[in-house]
């Protein structure tokens, strides 16, 4: 896939490009005061909610096609590009008849293969950016199937959102990054640009700092985050949104990494790692000629190929071990795990063989 550049005239093609307004448009005041903090500060591109999928009914979901007026005004008045969510058809003929320059799909929708068809289908022929949230579940494909959606309705200037993934487990997060799954979409499209929402993977302003960081260290081209002239006063999401004042402190404090260079000293450094991989391709590969023989074994004495209370006593030590290594215990378990998957898939291989093997010399 060839993708087209999201910019517009006026925008640095320099990271982090900076997507900032509030999580929704509430009244013209608000909208027009938080913009004009926005692009004092030098933000070229303002979102704002207009439609919310709220979670539960009774929540405040959002002023609805009337806001559209003020996104019109705050480009009109400070020069800023305005962006929106769109979940439907209604949304995205509301949003173009008013000019919005840039649309983005919410997680929601992108878990909804329907619904980023409708919007796709929608927008044969227009040309406007699409900026293309992670899917709520941590699902890569879903998240590939929208963009291919998009693109093969003629949408090329397109760019993905990293907002990060529900899960059932409480932890400090509102939306847990998995960063490996961004990563997963950089290496499958390494042009595409990928912005990061802190806002919502936090959930918290104190987390925006950091996030935002992490992002740029792993070459985000952008960032999306939430700020409004009183967050505390916010009628959605109040935690996570900063004052543009506090916007501007946090941009500011980011190091921003550019230098792409290859010294002799990396080059050193990168041949020592090709070695060591090449070492575990080794001992993997002795590992499963050892399995493969405990195959044959277990089939000549009728023994069944999953030996759950071993496969738990390996997973155990070796977490334990690793956590002594200075590794986490998670990490080496799903290490272990498709160790443990190939390994069982061979010797399934190997009983299907012997089997066949068998019945052909009865024969
Ligand atoms: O110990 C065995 O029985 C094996 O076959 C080895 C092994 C492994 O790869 O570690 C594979 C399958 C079993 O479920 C448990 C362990």
């Amino acid at each position: 896939m060839e993708f087209s550049s999201i910019l517009f005239p006026g925008m640095d093609d320099k990271r982090p490009l900076v997507i900032a307004g509030p999580c929704s448009a509430e009244t013209e005041e608000q909208v027009m005061t938080t913009a004009r903090q926005l692009a004092a500060i030098g933000i070229k591109i303002f979102r704002a909610g207009i439609w919310k999928p709220r979670t539960k009914p009774g929540g405040f979901e959002g002023v609805g096609s009337p806001g559209l007026k003020w996104l019109q005004r705050v480009k009109k008045e400070t020069g800023m590009y305005t962006t929106t969510e769109v979940a439907t058809e209604k949304h995205v003929y509301e949003a173009l008849k008013y000019g919005v320059d840039i649309l983005w799909i919410g997680a929601r929708t992108t878990a909804n293969p329907f619904a980023v068809q409708e919007i796709a289908n929608t927008l044969i022929g227009v040309d406007i950016p699409v900026l293309i949230k992670n899917p709520v579940n941590p699902d890569v494909e879903l998240w590939v199937g929208a963009i291919e959606r998009l693109y093969n309705a003629g949408i090329t200037r397109l760019a993905a959102i990293h907002r990060g993934f529900s899960s059932a487990d409480k932890n400090v997060y509102r939306n847990t990054p998995q960063w490996h799954i961004p990563i997963e979409l950089k290496r499958r499209f390494p042009d595409l640009p990928i912005f990061c929402d802190p806002s919502h993977m936090g959930g918290k302003r104190s987390m925006i700092q950091s996030l935002s960081q992490q992002a740029m260290d792993l070459n985000y081209s952008g960032l999306i985050i939430e700020s409004h002239c009183s967050p505390d006063e916010a009628w959605s999401d109040k935690d996570q949104q900063v004052t543009p004042e506090e916007l501007d402190r946090i941009l500011h404090s980011l190091v921003i990494r550019d230098t792409i260079q290859t010294t002799e000293d990396l080059s050193t450094l990168r041949r020592q790692i090709d070695e060591i991989d090449n070492q575990l391709l080794d001992l993997l590969s002795k590992r499963m000629r050892v399995s493969r023989e405990i195959g044959h074994y277990k089939f000549e004495h009728d023994m069944p190929v999953l030996q759950t209370m071993r496969y738990d006593e390996i997973l155990r030590d070796r977490a334990e071990q690793a956590e002594r290594m200075d590794m986490s215990g998670d990490f080496i378990r799903k290490v272990l795990e498709s160790i443990h998957e190939e390994s069982v898939r061979q010797q399934l291989v190997i009983m299907e063989n012997a089997k066949k093997e068998d019945q052909s010399n009865q024969l």
